[in-house]
């Protein structure tokens, strides 16, 4: 994916430059040095190749711009931050494919969950699974008070399971306890449940995400950045080392488990129920 410079749109008030990809809007805000970045990947930011790719590029090119200090993740698609990793991804490919995936997702979740910037999750939508898991790597999570948010580490539901990596970073959020039943039971929780068991910091009527996690960054940039990126390190490593010193092991396992004919089915049963709710 290359990396277009977009006119601003009309309207967009400061002159920064819009920058990004064809799935990954970025609206920076140079005077502030945060970047606001919106997954644009419709119907419901379901984490493709594709989108995982561009959400990469994009990161490492703010991450390099010393400008920016803190980046805002969000969805530019209504109701849904993301629908998590994406089910056509992970049925009736072949093993290349889904080791090639899986590297996709470890590495996404490797750079964000380590990133010097301070990030912020303005969840405006569905939350599930890759989704929760995108937010949980923030520093700090707002979630909009709507009933039809839901968030949580759903895998259980459709018969997989989620990796080590993806529950030691919910341990690292609620505690031992509460993820053990959220993953077991692969809870999605709503936006009060959320609050109350620390899954999200906020809850904030929709219109307010935004300008919410605007004044959280602000509050956090305060901060002198090198400080505050060593605290981090040191919080966040060795949940980090443990994936990087046995990435090949791990996307082995994900290819065998996620190769058998069993896991197969209930995905695509899964997919199917998906469609059909349509209906
Ligand atoms: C042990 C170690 C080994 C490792 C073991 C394996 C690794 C486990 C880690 C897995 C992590 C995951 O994220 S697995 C993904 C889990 N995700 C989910 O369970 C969320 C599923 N989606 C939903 O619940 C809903 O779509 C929701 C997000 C709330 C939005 O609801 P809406 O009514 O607005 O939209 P829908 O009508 O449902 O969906 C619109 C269209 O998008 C499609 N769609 C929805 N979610 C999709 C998705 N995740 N991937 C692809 N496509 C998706 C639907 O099929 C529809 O397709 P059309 O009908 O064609 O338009």
């Amino acid at each position: 994916a290359t990396i277009r410079r977009t006119e601003p749109t009309a309207g967009s008030g400061d002159s920064a430059r819009r920058f990004g990809t064809q799935r990954v809007l970025v609206e920076p805000d140079a005077a502030s040095g945060v970047a606001v970045m919106k997954f644009k990947n419709p119907p419901v930011n379901s984490l493709s190749l594709e989108l995982l790719t561009e959400f990469i590029i994009s990161l490492e090119k703010l991450e390099n711009d010393k400008t920016f200090r803190g980046v805002i993740l969000t969805s530019d698609c209504p109701r849904v931050f993301s629908a998590g990793l994406d089910l056509t991804e992970m049925c009736g490919k072949n093993p290349a494919h889904y080791a090639e995936y899986w590297k996709a997702v470890q590495e996404l979740w490797l750079r964000l969950y380590l990133s010097n910037l301070v990030l912020i999750a303005a969840i405006n939508g569905a939350c599930p699974a890759g989704g929760c898991l995108i937010s949980l790597t923030c520093d700090y999570r707002i979630l909009a008070d709507n009933p039809k948010y839901l968030i949580g580490l759903n895998e259980t539901l459709l018969g997989i399971v989620a990796p080590f990596w993806f529950k030691d970073t919910l341990v690292n959020t609620i505690g031992h306890r509460a993820s053990e039943q959220a993953l077991q039971l692969g809870l999605l929780f709503l936006p009060a449940e959320a609050l109350q068991v620390g899954l999200v910091d906020q809850v904030v009527p929709e219109d307010q995400v935004l300008s919410t996690a605007l004044s959280v960054m602000a509050r956090w940039m305060a901060i002198p950045d090198h400080a505050r990126q060593l605290t981090k390190n040191m919080m966040r490593k060795t949940t980090v080392d443990r994936l990087v010193k046995q990435r090949d092991a791990d996307i082995q396992n994900f290819v065998s488990f996620i190769s058998r004919d069993s896991i197969q089915k209930s995905l695509q049963m899964y997919l199917e129920k998906l469609k059909q709710k349509k209906g």
